[in-house]
């Protein structure tokens, strides 16, 4: 029998037209829509006299434009517009909408898994690039343009060519304290931005074996940002377990029916990948972005490297520019560059378990005198949770501004935002010239680290801090 691949299983379950040298065309199980990438494909159905395909497969929320301090006082027309058209395009097409009214909104990415949407083996599409997220159930999860919206809304397929396979092996025990962010930050800084283009990446070894479904959505949330066109993570006990009980997944005999197939999920002893890489997980130390793409980053003991020891003119120069937007010298300490902001949301770390870490490291500390600290949670139903464990009064007595769910500062789409030369940690998944605000800086980190920057006011280890909670 042919050896396949986690990736060419779910691949081939889902082929509805295979012709030679053109792309295939894939059934889709699930689509998840939001109000920026959405209006004009609804706009091309109307003009077209067309119908939604799979209403019933098909689940919109509101993330991007939300407000987080009053989410109802929408100021800005072009987001408050796009909100509106999404909410009369899915009452006119018949679509499921997480409106700001309903206790399921939230970041489309952070909603799918949460309800039991995103199950293993499902294709799964969004016009949204983080989509991979939901690769950590073992689904295959990607990000598509507005006119592929389009397509799947009208005929709940979309034309793909077939990506190649590589599979990323994390090798070693994860150190206590380090988080899937740190893994994730450092194989991109260790790799770089594109060494997954054109893959699937399926991330395998004990590290994520031992993940949570929170860390194992930290590292394919990120896939993106290596190039790749998805991530996946085999489905195991850990995955059946988080989805036992979520309002779309299915139970009782389905449920049976459906872990017989589940358990099917797993790239067969000695298939091949078109590509290995391997990722020593041991030693990393925690980590934080010092330029302006996720693989320029150091360990949290290390120093803002010097461009001129780059080992070519390409990275030289890019390392020069980073530093310059950044207004960092080369050669400081990560640990003496001082912060005037603090975010800990994004689809990438706005889950529960991320904001208890957070709490964690926060309880008993107070936020910084110069420093704006805000923690968004990435749903209504993360932030319902959060408080019922009291988080909210951890956060708040500490300083932190406790707001409302959407994406908020991850990206200057709404009024959450990072002020020109003002220096963010943000445990978000982007940090290009401009992303939290025109001239913001941002340094990617872990919710960890992020809330201990925002204690001490500069990057630092929460070793540095007098007391902290247990670590896991
Ligand atoms: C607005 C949307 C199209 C975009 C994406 O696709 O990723 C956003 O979510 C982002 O993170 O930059
Ligand atoms: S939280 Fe950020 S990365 Fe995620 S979907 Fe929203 S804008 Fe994109």
């Amino acid at each position: 029998m042919d050896k396949k691949t986690l990736f060419e299983k779910i691949w081939e379950q889902h082929v509805v037209v295979k012709e030679d040298n053109k792309p295939n065309l894939l059934y889709i199980d699930l689509h998840m829509v939001h109000e920026v990438t959405s209006p004009q494909a609804f706009e091309g159905l109307r003009l077209a006299g067309r119908k939604v395909r799979r209403p019933d497969l098909t689940f919109a929320t509101m993330d991007h434009n939300v407000p987080t301090v009053n989410p109802f006082v929408i100021k800005d027309e072009i987001a408050s517009k796009q909100m509106n058209t999404l909410q009369q395009n899915c009452e006119e097409f018949g679509v499921t909408l997480a409106d700001l009214h309903s206790d399921e909104q939230g970041i489309v990415h952070v909603i799918g898994p949460e309800l039991g949407l995103t199950l293993p083996g499902k294709t799964i599409v969004c016009g949204d690039s983080h989509t991979s997220t939901h690769g950590a159930f073992g689904a295959l999860a990607f990000g598509i343009g507005t006119s592929e919206v389009e397509h799947v809304l009208a005929t709940q397929t979309l034309l793909q060519s077939k990506p190649k396979t590589m599979k990323v092996d994390f090798q070693g025990k994860k150190p206590l304290g380090l988080t899937a962010k740190d893994i994730i930050l450092g194989l991109i800084a260790e790799h770089g931005i594109d060494f997954g283009t054109g893959y699937v990446i399926e991330y395998t070894g004990e590290a994520v074996q031992d993940m949570s479904m929170e860390e194992r959505m930290t590292v394919c949330n990120m896939s993106i940002e290596a190039g790749a066109r998805a991530g996946l993570i085999a489905p195991d006990e850990t995955t059946f377990e988080y989805l036992k009980d979520r309002k779309y997944a299915p139970k009782g005999q389905k449920l049976e029916e459906a872990l017989q197939e589940w358990n099917q999920l797993k790239t067969d002893e000695g298939a091949e990948y078109d590509h290995v890489v391997t990722f020593d997980v041991s030693s990393l130390q925690p980590q934080v972005t010092w330029g302006t793409n996720p693989s320029m980053g150091a360990g949290i003991h290390d120093y803002v490297p010097d461009p001129e020891m780059m080992e070519n003119e390409v990275k030289k120069e890019s390392a020069h520019q980073a530093l310059e937007y950044m207004g960092l010298q080369p050669g400081i300490k990560i640990t003496d560059i001082e912060i005037d902001y603090v975010f800990i949301g994004s689809c990438t770390n706005s889950r529960l378990e991320d904001l208890r870490e957070a709490a964690r490291v926060i309880e008993g500390h107070s936020v910084h005198s110069q420093v704006t600290a805000l923690i968004v949670p990435g749903s209504k139903k993360v932030k319902k949770e959060a408080e019922q464990e009291g988080l909210h009064h951890v956060f708040k007595k500490a300083g932190f501004e406790w707001r409302e769910s959407g994406c908020s500062m991850c990206l200057s789409m709404n009024p959450d935002v990072v002020p020109p030369g003002k220096r963010c940690a943000s445990t978000s998944n982007r940090n290009f010239e401009g992303r939290q605000g025109r001239g913001a800086r941002t340094h990617l980190v872990s919710p960890v680290l992020a809330a201990a920057a925002a204690i001490k006011g500069r990057f630092c280890d929460v070793s540095e801090l007098a007391s902290v909670g247990s670590v896991k």
